[in-house]
This record gives structure tokens, sequence and C-alpha cells, in this order.
């Protein structure tokens, strides 16, 4: 399997070194003094729901909850049903409004995930759905327990990169990162405790 170059772990953000991509990490974005708090709001403010969806055939639990807000009108196709966000609730743009500091990147509309156990996950996907617009701009948030976060190229399957997602990190994927890769959250078998994540999108 083809290697790609390690990637150190600091904390000025860094660039990964993937082909093809714009991914940028940035290992402190939630000081750890607020981590806690932050957790606290979004787990009892967020209207966190279970969703099914079609998998061959048949209708299954998603292994997480999510939840969608974000500005009126800002609607999203995905998995074939069209969602409508909830508006913004303090938390959230509080959140988003440190990302337009530190990016300087106006987000519409944020989709939430809620890892319960190990045994949630996401599967292999890339967000590139027409309404995120040529070169999607992902800002996705992690609280709570890490998780490991694989990149897998879409033409060289064999050729990926796995990552840590600590507790308050940032990581940025833009340009043609969805064109060329995907990524997923694999489940675990060791027993983990929830993690909470944040993917802040710009919705044409
Ligand atoms: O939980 C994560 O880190 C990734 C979430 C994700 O890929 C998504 O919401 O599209
Ligand atoms: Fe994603």
């Amino acid at each position: 399997m083809p290697l790609l170059p390690t990637f150190t772990i600091t904390y000025a953000p860094q660039r990964l070194s993937l082909p093809d991509a714009d991914v940028y990490l940035l290992l402190r974005f939630i000081p750890e003094a607020e981590q806690a708090s932050l957790w606290q709001r979004l787990q009892q403010e967020i209207a966190w729901r279970q969703e099914e969806i079609k998998l061959f055939g048949k209708t299954i639990p998603q292994p997480r909850l999510t939840a969608w807000y974000g500005d009126a009108g800002k609607s999203y196709t995905y998995s074939g049903l069209t969602w409508q966000p909830l508006p913004w609730i303090p938390v959230l743009t509080q959140l988003r409004e440190k990302l337009l500091s530190t990016t300087g990147i106006s987000f519409n509309s944020v989709l939430l995930n809620l890892y319960r156990t190990g045994q949630d996950s996401m599967g292999w996907h890339a967000d590139d759905e027409p309404e995120l617009g040529p070169s999607p701009i992902i800002a996705s948030i992690s609280l709570g327990q890490e998780r490991s976060f694989h990149f897998r190229h879409r033409i060289q399957p064999d050729v990926k990169q796995k990552l840590i997602l600590p507790s308050g990190s940032l990581l940025l994927m833009a340009g043609q990162t969805q064109h060329h890769w995907q990524h997923q959250v694999p489940k675990s078998a060791k027993p983990l405790e929830p993690r909470i994540n944040l993917t802040f999108r710009v919705i044409r």
C-alpha cells in the first residue's frame, strides 16, 4: 500500500500532506477550559434525533444521532430526502462567529453528529452535494471522545490517511478535497465515550 508522509502533531494549524486535497487541522480551536460547558450545552440544547436511512431497499436507523441548523431557506438534499434546517440557537451562532473570525468564512448551516459509543459511526462518503458548490468548504469541530478519521483516495482507494480527531480540534476541508477523497469515522471495538461533531457548511 502506498504510504503517505506521516502527519506530525503540532498546535499550529497544519496542512495535511494529502495529494489533490486542501485539508487543515487546528488542534486547539476550542480551549480545554471551555470544552466541558460547550459539551453540556450541545448535549442539552440540540434537538438530537435518530434518523432512518435506506440501505439496499431496507430502512435502518442511522448509527448516530444528528441535527441540522442553518439559515432559513438553505435546504439540503441528502439520501433522497430534503431537510429543512432548524433556526440558529446562541450556542451555534457563537461557534459560527468564532469560525468567521478564525477562517474568514461565513458558514450558513451546520450538521451535528452525536456518536454515542464506539458502535456509532459514519461510513465512507464525500460531501459533494450540488448545493455545496464546486469546491465545498467544511469546518468540522470535534468534542469529547477522540475518534479515528480516515481519508481514502477515490480512484486509488488503497491510498489512505488516518488521523485522530481530539476534543477541541478543527478540521477544515476545502478546494477539491471532496472530489478526490472520501472520508469515514469507523466503528471501534473498544468501549468509547460519546463524541459530538459539528460540520459547518456553506450552502449556495
Ligand atoms: O464526525 C466526523 O468527524 C465527520 C462527520 C462527517 O463527515 C459529516 O458530517 O459529513
Ligand atoms: Fe463528511
